[in-house]
């Protein structure tokens, strides 16, 4: 226990170590706009579709509302990335703060992803950037001080899932159409030991040997049964329920919970945390080869071409349609056999 504390002291899990170092917070809602800056609102709600995290906070119990906001599907570009790192570090500094929900305020996505656009057709110093601020927000959510609760309001692929893999507990709104999992290996591309870990420490060796390799999204009921996802239930309870559980977690004392959930993440943490610049070199040169740009520039027109060929295209349908047809596709047999 001594020696967990010491670390986090030392900085080497930063933000568990926000505990111990918290300040005097923020009070009433967050808001962080496009260009970065931090927008304190009063607790009346403001709400405006040009801002992309969205922060409602509840003074009362301390539970703090995260939206990702960045329609069509919410993907994970480096803007995005940069400015949920500054709002989870706000949160995770104001000692009033004690529990965060992460959802989605675009309607049936939770989060799609890394951005396509970010890993294509960009300068290493780019490809290097990206990286590191996707190893920021899962050191900061996987290592959050804060009871953690993921409400799943849509489909969540990818980064979107391993958003919510960084969870300590997530509930999923109980559509069909909506999918989670992590489906890297379909778009011609791996999943990076961290992601598997943070997958393996969830659902177990076998789960994540067969998710992984086939690059599996899972409907609700099927994530439910393979403990991907910890509850199912109906759309219009999800924010309640998730509020509803957040209230078990926060019976808990928080210094006891917080070196609990250290002592559980903390080897995991550390993978990462002592190869951080080994990863993005991985990352990068890995993500410039040209077999992985046209796969990836196949992946994206892909998704493109859905929309032309399937009509009427509604979202729903092609959610459906989507993760049953990749597997499918001639695309998918080119990367078979790459
Ligand atoms: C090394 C480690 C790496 C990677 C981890 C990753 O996270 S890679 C990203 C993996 N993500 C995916 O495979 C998800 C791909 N998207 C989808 O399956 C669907 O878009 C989704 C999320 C089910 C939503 O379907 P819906 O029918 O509602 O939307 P549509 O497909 O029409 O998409 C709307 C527009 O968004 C663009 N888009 C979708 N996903 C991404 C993404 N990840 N990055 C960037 N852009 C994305 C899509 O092309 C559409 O664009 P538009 O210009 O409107 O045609």
């Amino acid at each position: 226990m001594a020696a967990v504390l010491r670390k986090l002291i030392q900085g080497r899990l930063p933000a568990l170590a926000g505990v111990l170092c918290r300040r005097s917070g923020n009070e009433g809602h967050l808001f962080l706009n496009s260009s970065g800056s931090t927008l304190m609102q009063p607790r009346c709600g403001y709400s405006s579709p040009t801002e992309s995290v969205i922060v409602e906070m509840d003074k009362a119990t301390g539970v703090a509302l995260l939206k990702l906001n960045i329609p069509p599907v919410n993907s994970l570009s480096l803007p995005l990335l940069t400015e949920l790192a500054i709002v989870l570090d706000k949160l995770e500094m104001d000692k009033h703060c004690r529990g965060l929900i992460l959802t989605s305020a675009v309607p049936n996505i939770f989060s799609a992803g890394l951005n396509l656009f970010d890993m294509m057709d960009k300068p290493n110093e780019h490809y290097s950037e990206f990286w590191r601020a996707v190893q920021e927000i899962w050191i900061k959510l996987y290592g959050s001080s804060l009871a953690n609760i993921a409400a799943i309001n849509g489909s969540s692929p990818a980064g979107g899932c391993l958003l919510a893999l960084c969870s300590d507990y997530r509930i999923m709104a109980n559509n069909p159409h909506f999918t989670i999992g992590l489906n890297e290996t379909r778009l011609g591309i791996v999943a990076p030991f961290w992601f598997k870990d943070t997958l393996l420490n969830t659902v177990g060796k076998r789960t994540t040997e067969i998710s992984l390799n086939l690059g599996a999204l899972y409907s609700p009921t099927e994530a439910l049964s393979l403990h991907l996802v910890d509850r199912l239930v109906p759309e219009t309870q999800l924010l309640s329920a998730a509020t509803e559980e957040m209230g078990r977690w926060l019976q808990v004392p928080d210094h006891a919970r917080q070196i609990t959930k250290s002592m559980i993440r903390k080897s995991t943490l550390e993978g990462l945390l002592n190869q951080r610049e080994a990863d993005i070199k991985n990352f990068v040169e890995f993500i410039s080869r040209d077999s992985i740009q046209k796969s990836l520039q196949f992946y994206a027109q892909s998704l493109q071409k859905q929309k032309q060929h399937i009509h009427p295209p509604s979202s729903s349908c092609r959610q459906q349609i989507s993760s049953v047809t990749f597997a499918r596709s001639p695309w998918y047999s080119l990367i078979q056999r790459s």
